[in-house]
């Protein structure tokens, strides 16, 4: 069966024995809570149960790397370890450098994290150009032109959190 946006998935994935943290920004928020809704509809109908998806949010995605570590090493602390962690953030160039300057580090940031916390940390930076690229790619654009990233970012992290289980 191939998943847009995801290519031919190899065989369906049972997430539900995982345990998956989200974290997202509350800039753009009315794209971010669409990207998160997506990512959840996702994974529960991957098998994950509702209880076991924790969200957890932080200012901006500048915060994002940070608050994923704490949040991922917390989780542990409780007894009740993540699989795998969403973050999720929506940035959108504007008139200055700020865009760029955070689309890198926190991108950079997020990938060297992997190791730090020994987990996947699925990649749910949206960088765009405009407003409108952002909400097409939320799949809440007016004519709804693409899917929902957040749904691939769902689909990713039971993946890969099944396959390379530790
Ligand atoms: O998540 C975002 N944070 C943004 N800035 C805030 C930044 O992530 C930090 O929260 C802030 O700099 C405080 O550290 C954005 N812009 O500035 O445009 C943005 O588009 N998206």
């Amino acid at each position: 069966m191939a998943v847009k946006g995801l290519g031919k998935v190899d065989k369906q994935y049972d997430g539900s024995k995982l345990r998956v943290g989200i974290i997202h920004a509350r800039w753009n928020r009315e794209i971010i809570d669409a990207l998160v809704k997506g990512a959840i509809d996702r994974m529960l109908s991957m098998g994950v149960k509702e209880e076991n998806i924790v969200v957890e949010t932080v200012p901006g995605s500048f915060e994002l790397p940070w608050g994923c570590r704490r949040f991922v090493e917390i989780s542990h602390q409780e007894g009740r370890p993540f699989d795998v962690v969403i973050p999720i953030g929506v940035l959108i160039k504007g008139s200055t450098m700020h865009f760029e300057y955070i689309a890198d580090s926190t991108t950079k940031a997020l990938m060297s994290l992997q190791e730090k916390v020994g987990l996947p940390v699925i990649f749910g930076l949206l960088t765009c150009m405009t407003e409108e690229q952002a909400l097409a790619r939320a799949g809440i654009d007016e004519g709804h032109t693409m899917h929902n990233h957040g749904e691939d970012w769902g689909a990713a992290a039971v993946e890969m959190a099944v396959k390379f289980n530790p």
